[in-house]
């Protein structure tokens, strides 16, 4: 029995310290629940069975001291009672209050859930007003046909180095601290169109530049080009990680990955064809990457260097002695890629020990032909810049340094050009250097530009990165004026083929006694002037050129483009390669013979048969069989070669001015072109009056317009001739209806060859008055009517011969 009690005073005894100590309402809860009233029952049979024994077995004296000491027991019992009961209480209220915290809580994430919903939706709202914002800003740029402007940080290589970048704004902000200045004073904020970060990945960067990309693709010209300092990531964002990697693959890869995209997409209402030059500037040689000769010699610097023409030419293209490959697949862009990479010229500096020591430029030339019959004729330029070095950190001597001079004067001629552009100058030296030269177009044209500027993050570089970041928020400033679509329709194809025909109709009618493209070597001195006056290229145009850039200029251009007459004839370009022919013969530079003018004019009229893209190189061929003076070609090298035995002049030769960057016009196949009556003029006059109405608005009217022009001098220009005094016409349109009333006059043998010799520049023998005296068969007096006749030829200049007998120009 006293075991008994002793075990059991001692499990009441852990059991209470163990209920104190781990006070738990799940034990507790089972507890209770299990013996509802096991306290009080265990209490009651300890108590009972510890009297018991008292009363039974314990000695009288110590009885008292028992009883003491139980109903000490038992205080302390009901004490603990108590606290059980107090702690019970406690609990409850704390599970109360547990519990109410614990929908309060729920309360409160429910409201910051909402907060944060409305938050989330606020800063969606927020990124698309700031998308918004970005792409009116970006119309707004397109309008004012700014250079748009990303700024691309390379992430840094040492992660010690301090970093000279502080903050990269989603709206294209870029903070930069100077490192030597304290932060405050040091801060330099810049605002581009875009700015990546070192995190940015290629399709990030891809992302953004899709756009403008695919616009090649309706016919925009568009040109990408990566500046920067050397080591700052150029090559990477443009044709990926150095070591030819196919993994990152840069712009170059991935946006005719894109054009092939789009091309099979639209296959069904347009198909295209595109094709890709590429060269590369290497101390101020144009070298052709792609070409055989490229990667087949040691010696880069013996190959003849490229010449730029400017993009009038009716290919559009400006090298049009680099190798065209036509591209099919992104596999095939990729191989030309490696191809040209090979062949680029790139070497080890202390800064970037695979250094492009030249600007490499990636040409894809895009021509559809819609199912309608239109046509559009792209170009995008990829252009990747050899790297702005200071020589002294590049630790280059020799060739290096030679190379890195050249590279940054045309870096420096670039600046100017930009300088000179933003300031709005009438003049911009595109001309300083091969490669404003080449971005003529791009930089002064109606072409949507994007200037990557490549920054490094290092502290070192701070100076480079200032200097590039200043270079490229002037670049954001210049304005081109609005892109320009190079779309015809094939109405206008149509009218302007119609043209060149009639053109050459009416230069046989009224020369007839010259043999249909055959020419004739001046023999006189007077001829020969003359013959060097329509072979001398006209000042003006040079000048345009040059101030292509200007939205004045270029209306002017185009105006001239599209003014008719001022397209050399067939006649006249024949002359041009004549008298040039004649020129070198006299200068003894080319021996070419007439003959070989001849046939060259002929191949001229049997390849333009050709469509250009697809006969390009079977038109260098036939010519470079013809040919035989390309080293006097290299000794022209800086000027446009005038040689006739340049296949490339001889290229020029057949081209039609193309600023309208229309494709090329198929003559007749016969070399006797049909001879349009006065019906056939007013036909095609309604044909293009009723186009216009038609189409009352939008770029085709202009050109119809032009056209409409060009058609009226044509007319008034021959008929006045040929009616003379007695038709008095006040607009071409109102003489074309006129002219079945009226007769010819009676035109004299003497005046029949004075006109044919206006019309052939040639002057026949005995002939002892002015030009202008053969249009009427005598000298014109001031009061005539046809002085004021605007189609009245430019006067010759007076040769000292001929000087004496030729009566005052009017
Ligand atoms: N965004 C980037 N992410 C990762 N690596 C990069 C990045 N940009 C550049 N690099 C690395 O930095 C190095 C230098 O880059 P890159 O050759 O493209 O410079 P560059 O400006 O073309 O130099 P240079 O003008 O001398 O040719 C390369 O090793 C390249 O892989």
């Amino acid at each position: 029995m006293h075991v008994l009690v002793d075990t059991i005073v001692k499990l009441l005894a852990d059991y209470m310290v163990d209920t104190k100590e781990n006070f738990d309402d799940n034990f507790l809860g089972s507890f209770h629940s299990r013996n509802p009233d096991s306290v009080k029952v265990l209490s009651k049979m300890i108590s009972s069975c510890l009297e018991e024994q008292l009363v039974n077995k314990i000695p009288e004296g110590s009885r008292a001291c028992t009883k003491k000491a139980n109903q000490n027991h038992i205080k302390l019992l009901k004490m603990q009672e108590k606290e059980l009961s107090d702690l019970k209480d406690l609990l409850l209220t704390a599970k109360r209050e547990f519990e109410d915290l614990q929908s309060q809580l729920q309360i409160d994430l429910k409201n910051i859930g909402s907060q944060v919903e409305e938050m989330s939706t606020a800063a969606v709202q927020y990124h698309k007003v700031v998308e918004e914002n970005r792409k009116l800003y970006n119309m707004v740029q397109d309008l004012k046909g700014n250079i748009r402007v990303f700024c691309r940080i390379r992430p840094a290589f040492c992660a010690g180095t301090r970093n000279v970048i502080d903050f990269i704004g989603e709206d294209g902000s870029l903070v930069i601290s100077d490192p030597l200045k304290p932060k405050k004073d040091g801060r330099k904020v810049f605002q581009f169109n875009r700015v990546f970060g070192p995190s940015a990945t290629q399709d990030d960067v891809f992302n953004d530049t899709q756009p403008l990309i695919r616009s090649v693709m309706d016919g925009y010209n568009v040109c990408i080009f990566a500046y920067g300092q050397t080591g700052s990531g150029k090559t990477y964002t443009m044709s990926g990680p150095s070591g030819g990697s196919t993994k990152d693959l840069g712009i170059n890869y991935l946006a005719l990955n894109d054009l092939f995209e789009i091309s099979n997409q639209r296959k069904d209402i347009i198909s295209y064809e595109i094709q890709v030059q590429m060269v590369e500037i290497y101390n101020e040689q144009i070298r052709d990457l792609l070409s055989e000769d490229s990667s087949s010699t040691k010696y880069p610097f013996l190959l003849n260097s490229l010449e730029i023409r400017s993009c009038s030419n009716d290919n559009g293209l400006s090298l049009p002695d680099a190798t065209l490959h036509k591209v099919k697949s992104t596999s095939d862009v990729l191989n030309l890629m490696k191809y040209g990479e090979v062949n680029r010229v790139v070497c080890s500096t202390a800064i970037n020990n695979r250094s492009s020591r030249s600007h490499s430029v990636l040409t894809v030339h895009v021509h559809g032909k819609y199912t309608s019959g239109n046509m559009l004729r792209s170009c995008l330029h990829l252009v990747d810049l050899a790297g702005s070095e200071r020589v002294d950190k590049s630790e280059v001597t020799g060739d290096r340094l030679k190379e890195a001079q050249h590279i940054n004067k045309s870096l420096s001629c670039l600046g100017d050009v930009v300088t000179a552009l933003a300031q709005k100058n009438s003049h911009i030296p595109y001309r300083n250097s091969k490669l404003t030269l080449l971005l003529q177009d791009s930089l002064g044209g109606h072409a949507k530009t994007l200037m990557f500027a490549h920054v490094s993050p290092e502290e070192d570089s701070f100076g480079e990165t200032l200097s590039t970041l200043k270079f490229a928020r002037r670049v954001s400033t210049v304005e081109l004026g609005a892109a320009r679509l190079n779309k015809e329709s094939s109405e206008v194809m149509q009218l302007k083929e119609q043209i060149e025909n009639l053109k050459k109709a009416l230069a046989n009618k009224e020369a007839p006694s010259t043999p249909s493209y055959k020419m004739k070597e001046p023999k006189s001195p007077f001829e020969k002037q003359m013959a060097a006056i329509e072979k001398t290229p006209p000042r003006t145009r040079r000048l345009s050129i040059e101030n292509g850039s200007t939205m004045k200029s270029e209306k002017a251009m185009n105006a001239e483009d599209r003014r008719g007459p001022k397209i050399p004839s067939s006649i006249t370009r024949a002359r041009r390669l004549s008298s040039e022919g004649s020129r070198n013969e006299d200068n003894s530079q080319i021996k070419v013979s007439a003959d070989v003018s001849r046939s060259l004019h002929a191949s001229t009229v049997s390849v333009q048969k050709y469509s250009q893209f697809q006969d390009e190189e079977a038109v260098t061929k036939q010519f470079g069989n013809l040919s035989n003076g390309s080293s006097v070609m290299e000794a022209y090298h800086s000027k446009p070669p005038r040689s006739p035995t340049s296949s490339s002049f001889q290229k020029q030769a057949l081209k039609t001015d193309c600023r309208t960057q229309i494709p090329r016009l198929e003559l007749p196949s016969t070399p006797e072109p049909k001879v349009y009556t006065r019906n056939d003029i007013q036909n095609l006059m309604q044909t293009v009056i009723s186009t216009e109405s038609r189409t009352a608005n939008g770029k085709g009217s202009q050109v119809r317009k032009s056209l409409r022009t060009t058609i009226g001098k044509l007319i008034s220009g021959s008929e006045k001739r040929n009616l003379q005094k007695t038709l008095e016409l006040k607009s071409p349109v109102r003489g074309v209806g006129n002219v079945h009333d009226l007769k010819s006059p009676p035109v004299t043998a003497h005046a029949k060859a004075a006109r044919r010799e206006s019309l052939t520049g040639v002057q026949t023998s005995g002939s002892n008055r002015s030009r202008r005296s053969s249009l009427g068969g005598k000298p014109i007096e001031l009061s005539t009517p046809m002085s004021n006749n605007r189609n009245a030829r430019t006067p010759p200049p007076v040769h000292p011969s001929s000087a004496k007998t030729t009566t005052r120009w009017l």
